[in-house]
């Protein structure tokens, strides 16, 4: 009869083929997937979460398995990455998910992928503004881009990272450096803004938020978020206090939640909610499917600025069409003015923090 110092080996040696520590994620179940019958493979697209493990990243990747458009999700980041790919691999969903952690798995993360989401970085505290992420945030991008350009140049980058202001023309400046830049593949998310001001004006309105349509131009920080609401779908109007309500609160949505979280983050729910309606619409774009129109920050030349947010339409290369920002009213005048002289300073924090 085995002793029991043998079975105890015995017992390891197995679990050690069943949970391998240096849990190679691909092969997360306990039978490897090259025993598996099903190879996966079905029809859709390849999405990598870069930043998966976090506050926004795991809901995220959640709702990312539950889209049907996908067929490959990729979970990457730094840190607990085994687990949130495990847990996100049950769900009986027909995306395959595969994890990778850390810095030597960058390039299997983005090898071959179609949509490559951006969520990784430091989120702020009380007291924070979104530039205050800059110093740490933007070598994140920074290296993160760099891998996209080396493994997937061709995908569409939805880079959700903070401050975007600054962020995404650092994410530039990398694929230009790289020689892979194509300005309608680089979107910066600014979908949570118009998530938000399609409750806010809804709740005012007394209308249920689905019908309710807000373009929001410009950029994501205080006052270059900036709200028309003379364009608001259905056809309404505002009071001036309504209007400044309205604005200010939209505006002020990211503080509204960094303040009731008292120092636990920022907006992690829905801001995954927002990423994925946007990341969504992207491959509804990628399959071909027409008018598809959201609000997204990208390389413009509707302002005097080089990248500006407004409503933008989605197809198979990306941003293939630039909206114009329609008719302004006085208010939206002024505002626009106060959002460009300060997303001027902010984009140009970002470039020159790659061509410096
Ligand atoms: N665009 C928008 O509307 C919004 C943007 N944000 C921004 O999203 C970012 C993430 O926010 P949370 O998920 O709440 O933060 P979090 O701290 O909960 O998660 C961030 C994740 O990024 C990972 N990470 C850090 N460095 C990394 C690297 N080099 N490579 C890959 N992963 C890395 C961390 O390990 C962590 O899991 C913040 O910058 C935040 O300001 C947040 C809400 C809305
Ligand atoms: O406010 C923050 O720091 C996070 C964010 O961008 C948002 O919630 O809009």
């Amino acid at each position: 009869m085995a002793s029991r110092v043998e079975a105890n080996q015995r017992i390891a040696r197995l679990s050690a083929h069943l949970y391998p520590s240096n849990l190679q994620m691909e092969d997360s179940s306990g039978m490897r997937r090259a025993n598996c019958r099903a190879k996966g493979g079905a029809p859709g697209f390849k999405v990598a979460i870069l930043g998966a493990a976090g506050g926004i990243g795991q809901p995220l990747a959640m709702l990312m398995k539950m889209n049907p458009l996908v067929s490959v999700l990729h979970l990457y980041d730094v840190v607990n990455a085994p687990g949130v790919t495990a847990d996100i691999s049950h769900m009986d969903t027909g995306a395959v998910v595969r994890g990778f952690l850390g810095q030597p798995q960058l390039d299997n993360a983005l090898t071959g992928m179609d949509l490559v989401i951006i969520p990784a970085g430091v989120p702020r505290k009380p007291g924070m503004t979104r530039d205050d992420l800059f110093k740490i945030n933007a070598g994140i991008v920074r290296t993160l881009c760099e891998g996209i350009a080396r493994c997937c140049p061709k995908a569409i980058v939805n880079l959700i990272s903070n401050p975007v202001n600054s962020t995404v023309p650092i994410a530039a400046e990398v694929f230009k450096k790289a020689g892979t830049y194509d300005p309608k593949r680089l979107l910066g998310v600014t979908m949570l803004d118009v998530v938000r001001a399609n409750t806010f004006v809804a709740e005012v309105l007394g209308l249920d938020p689905r019908e309710v349509d807000v373009p929001v131009v410009g950029g994501h920080s205080g006052v270059t978020i900036l709200p028309l609401l003379s364009q608001v779908k259905p056809p309404c109007s505002f009071t001036q206090e309504e209007t400044e309500y309205l604005t200010d609160r939209i505006q002020n949505g990211g503080t509204e939640v960094v303040e009731a979280k008292a120092g636990a983050g920022s907006a992690t729910l829905s801001m995954a909610y927002a990423a994925v309606k946007f990341a969504d619409a992207c491959l509804r774009g990628l399959r071909g499917d027409a008018g598809i129109v959201e609000c997204s920050f990208v390389a413009s030349q509707v302002t005097e600025l080089p990248f500006f947010a407004t409503k933008v339409r989605l197809g198979r290369n990306g941003a293939e069409e630039i909206y114009q920002l329609g008719p302004l009213n006085e208010y939206e005048r002024a505002g626009l003015e106060k959002a460009k002289r300060e997303l001027a300073g902010s984009i140009q924090k970002g470039i020159s923090f790659i061509s410096k």
